[in-house]
């Protein structure tokens, strides 16, 4: 039998974490084979809080990939309490960074230096509206009272209805959402709001952390949520909504610092995203909607060009393997778990 084929316009990932130093140099190339842009997340250490620091780090992940590469990082600000909004346009209009993160502080991996108080940093929102540059979100409340598996669903009660209703003008995309409630925020919200959806709450519910031990790769943040938001989340990427898009939150920590008494919260997906993507398109008889999510409504929401190259994928088994040593520029392995490791995949990127 033909193997069957399916091409698609070169996809874009609108929200990853390439790190830095020598995680930067193992991993950078995972995404750049597959996406023609990213969205790169600026939760480094120190974080990326100025236009210089955005162009140091663009050129930083440009020397971690091979000559001739064509992929473009898009970079973003990382907000504090105290970041200048006229810092945050000067490099929006000479293209240091597209969009501004909003990381409640505490709530997620180097999140320390984050907003403390939403509404403390208003003359920010003005600037972004005013400017129409996205802010993009990471919802979760981070009070200790409040359950873990309740925070996104609490943000978005307590601050982003608020927030949209103080700047109606707001381009917010709401990232890496867990919940039907969100999904039904955000279908049911105006324009200017959307979200991203990554590949692994599309395939796991929270059980997956507990599967007969405790499994610290299925341990991100937002936490995956009962089974209901994840076939939620399944209608959402695959109804052909444009509110919905590709953002694979590839969250790369060394195996050891994932295996610990304390271990990082984050899924290394990079290596296999588009596959892992296709999967569920599959499974939701809904490929023919795939491009429209993965390449289309991503670029639309930002004011993009469309990517003009394509990339194939083929029904072809691909085989995951349980850990990656991936090398930094050095030559030292970087070991790494890859999502799906050890599972079969349906559909392969076939490499041009
Ligand atoms: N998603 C995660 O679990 N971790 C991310 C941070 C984030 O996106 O919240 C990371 O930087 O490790
Ligand atoms: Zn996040
Ligand atoms: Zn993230």
């Amino acid at each position: 039998m033909p193997s069957q084929q399916l091409s698609l316009r070169q996809p874009d990932d609108w929200h990853v974490h390439l790190r830095d130093g020598s995680m930067l140099q193992a991993v950078a190339l995972a995404t750049a084979r597959q996406f023609a842009r990213a969205i790169v997340m600026p939760n480094l250490s120190p974080p990326v809080t100025t236009a210089a620091a955005a162009e140091a780090y663009r050129r930083r992940i440009r020397e971690a990939l091979p000559d001739g590469s064509r992929f473009e990082p898009l970079l973003t600000a990382y907000l504090t309490d105290a970041i200048d909004p006229a810092e945050i346009e000067r490099g929006f209009r000479q293209g240091a960074w597209v969009a501004c993160k909003l990381y409640p502080a505490h709530a997620t991996t180097n999140s320390a230096a984050g907003v403390s108080s939403i509404e403390a940093i208003t003359p920010v929102f003005e600037t972004l509206e005013r400017i129409g540059m996205p802010l993009l979100i990471h919802g979760e409340v981070t009070s200790a009272d409040i359950d873990i598996f309740d925070r996104e669903a609490v943000f978005i009660e307590r601050h982003l209805e608020p927030l949209l209703g103080r700047h109606p003008g707001l381009k917010v995309v709401l990232e890496h959402i867990t919940t039907s409630d969100a999904v039904d925020f955000v279908r049911s919200g105006p324009a200017n709001l959307a979200a991203t959806i990554t590949p692994h709450h599309l395939h796991i519910n929270r059980n997956a952390m507990f599967a007969g031990g405790l499994r610290p790769d299925f341990y991100c943040l937002p936490v995956a949520k009962r089974e209901l938001h994840r076939i939620a989340l399944r209608g959402a990427a695959t109804s052909g909504n444009p509110k919905f898009f590709l953002g694979t939150d590839s969250a790369p920590h060394a195996r050891t610092a994932k295996e610990a008494a304390c271990g990082c919260a984050g899924i290394f997906n990079a290596p296999f995203a588009l596959e892992s993507y296709a999967a569920v398109f599959e499974q939701e008889n809904a490929l023919e909607r795939l491009e429209a999510f993965a390449s289309e409504f991503g670029p639309r929401f930002y004011g993009l060009p469309l990517n003009e190259a394509t990339i194939t994928l083929e029904r072809q088994p691909l085989e995951v393997p349980s850990r990656l040593h991936l090398n930094d520029a050095a030559g030292t392995a970087v070991e790494l778990v890859p999502f799906h490791a050890g599972e079969t995949l349906p559909w392969r990127l076939l490499q041009p």
